[in-house]
């Protein structure tokens, strides 16, 4: 018998199954998503101790809409459906679904009807978050309404005899207040145990790449950052030293970055690191060029390049074909590769990939969120230095000059960024703050009065961000005498930059770097 249990979650197109899968694990139970399309054979050989349905864009009664799994209430697993979920299970099992007109959008008051399993002990009437339109009007037999709202009559069913249950609210969102503890009652009544632990993704993770390397080598895409650190930890217990790991300096980093990431990182691990100047080949690559996704694009490709180049200079070692990657879950769905997702911009390590890729890619971190990342860095006896650094974007300092990127215009970026950043660690905020990204607006300019004399210079944007996942983010309230610091600051030692402002948009909808 496996050491722990796990927990399928059915994607119907959700912009959160992976906020389910999570929540499922923060109760120490192991769980992935699968697409609703898997056939119900292939969901029991990964042996679910019990299934979530998730939500989804589309109506059950719509034409094409994706439709439970053919045979996955024979199969006696426990199962919960959420919302779209919900609706799906409730139709196929004989209830009525239907667009009643009674939508409801945002925080919603919900009451509790009777003693089911799912609500017990807690409070009889809580609030809970709603997204949708259509709603359950009949359950199907066998099963109780166990909660309602005022628009939706049945809100909640379940029929625990045959371990099925159903909400019509998110309970994976923050804002549905006991929506941990809604989940956490299903989990106990399919009788998921809390065994698993972070410890158990690294040593799956170590298995895995075991597995798909063999004895062949790979090279580390190395950013002296959280997720590649850990990514690199991983393959290194896998293949031990058919291990190199590269990091590129592209003239995007910040300053001193180059220096304090081999020095830290070779101290910290002892894995095999090749630095590798490739600031000329990048700047010239981006000449010209003002529109974020081609810079994204074009930054992908020359990383790309890049390690071929290291693959064929390490061949006298014997051939690397596999590249290691710190890819965590937010690339990939804002890079539109959840199913059935919208681009949002693509991350340089997944959308911005050159389609004449010839690596395979290992990225043992892929369907993780950045603080469980940081749990596994723990568990891999990390340093904490390297396990709470701010995250950084691959694209760096590309992606933070708004307009054409040039070696003149990175030397103003980053004096103005290492400013920040030395008063943001002064003033004790590094933990409180996601990270905060100083962004030069290179082609505005505004006009200004310094030491008695007239200048037009080039404002820079203080974006400082407070984030669990990097999902949604909220601005961080910096206390005004540390802006007050940073601004006079960047205006009396950086000569170009004559404006400090600061952004005051959450995410969504901004996102957190600017491109
Ligand atoms: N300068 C670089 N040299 C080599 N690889 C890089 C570099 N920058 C980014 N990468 C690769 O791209 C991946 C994604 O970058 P990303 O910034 O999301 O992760 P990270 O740098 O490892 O962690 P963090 O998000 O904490 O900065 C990295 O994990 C790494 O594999
Ligand atoms: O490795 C990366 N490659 C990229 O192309 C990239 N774009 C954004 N980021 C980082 O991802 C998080 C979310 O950023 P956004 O809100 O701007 O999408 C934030 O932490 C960003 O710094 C990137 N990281
Ligand atoms: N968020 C959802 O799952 C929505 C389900 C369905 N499309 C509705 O609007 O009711
Ligand atoms: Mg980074």
């Amino acid at each position: 018998m496996s050491e722990f249990d796990t927990v399928l979650v059915v994607d119907f197109g959700a912009q959160y199954a992976q906020l389910i899968a999570r929540r499922v694990r923060e109760c120490h139970v192991y769980s992935e998503i699968v697409p609703s399309t898997m056939p119900v054979p292939e969901m029991l050989a990964k042996n679910p101790k019990a299934i979530i349905l998730s939500g989804g864009p589309s109506s059950v009664y719509a034409e094409g809409a994706p439709a439970v799994p053919v045979g996955l209430f024979a199969t006696g697993v426990p199962t919960f459906g959420i919302c779209y979920g919900f609706q799906a299970m409730a139709q196929a099992l004989g209830g009525i679904v239907d667009k009643t007109g009674a939508a409801e959008f945002g925080g919603t008051s919900l009451e509790v009807l009777g003693d089911g399993v799912l609500f017990a002990g807690l409070p009889a009437v809580q609030s809970v978050w709603m997204s949708h339109g259509d709603s359950v009007v009949g359950a199907p037999e066998g099963f109780a309404v166990t909660a309602s709202t005022e628009a939706t009559p049945v809100a909640a069913i379940e029929n625990p005899a045959r371990g099925l249950y159903g909400v019509q609210f998110h309970p994976e969102v923050l804002h549905s207040d006991h929506g941990q503890a809604v989940l956490q009652r299903f989990l106990d009544a399919a009788g998921c145990r809390p065994s698993w632990t972070m410890l158990n993704i690294v040593e799956e993770a170590v298995e895995a790449v075991r597995r798909q390397v063999g004895d062949g080598r790979a090279i580390c895409a190395l950013s002296g950052g959280v997720d590649s650190a850990v990514a690199a930890a991983i393959v290194q217990k896998a293949i031990g030293d058919r291990l190199t790991c590269v990091f590129v300096d592209h003239g995007l980093l910040r300053k001193g970055e180059a220096e304090q990431v081999e020095r830290d990182f070779v101290a910290a691990t002892g894995v095999k690191l090749r630095v590798v100047d490739a600031s000329e080949r990048f700047l010239k690559a981006l000449a010209g060029v003002v529109d974020p996704e081609e810079k994204r694009k074009i930054i992908g490709r020359e990383f790309i390049r890049v390690f071929e180049d290291e693959q064929r200079a390490i061949v006298a070692d014997g051939p690397a074909d596999f590249l290691v990657q710190g890819t965590l879950y937010p690339d990939v769905v804002e890079s539109g590769g959840g199913t059935g997702t919208a681009n949002i911009k693509s991350h340089h390590n997944v959308g911005g990939l050159p389609d004449d890729l010839r690596f395979q890619l290992v990225e043992p971190l892929r369907a993780l969120f950045k603080d469980e990342v940081r749990r596994a860095g723990e568990q891999l006896g990390l340093p904490p230095a390297m396990v709470w650094r701010q995250p950084f974007p691959g694209p760096g300092l590309g992606i933070r000059i708004i307009g054409e990127v040039t070696a003149e215009r990175l030397d103003v970026l980053r004096e103005a960024d290492a400013i920040a950043r030395e008063e943001l660690s002064r003033a004790g905020l590094d933990r409180d703050i996601w990270q905060c990204p100083v962004v030069l607006l290179a082609d505005v300019r505004s006009v200004g009065v310094q030491g008695d004399g007239r200048t037009y210079g080039h404002p820079v944007v203080l974006r400082p961000v407070t984030s669990e996942d990097a999902m949604t983010a909220d601005w961080a309230r910096v206390p005004y005498d540390v802006l007050s610091r940073i601004s006079t600051r960047i205006t009396n030692e950086v000569r170009e930059i004559n404006r400090v402002v600061v952004d005051v948009t959450s995410k969504p909808p901004g996102t957190i770097e600017w491109e």
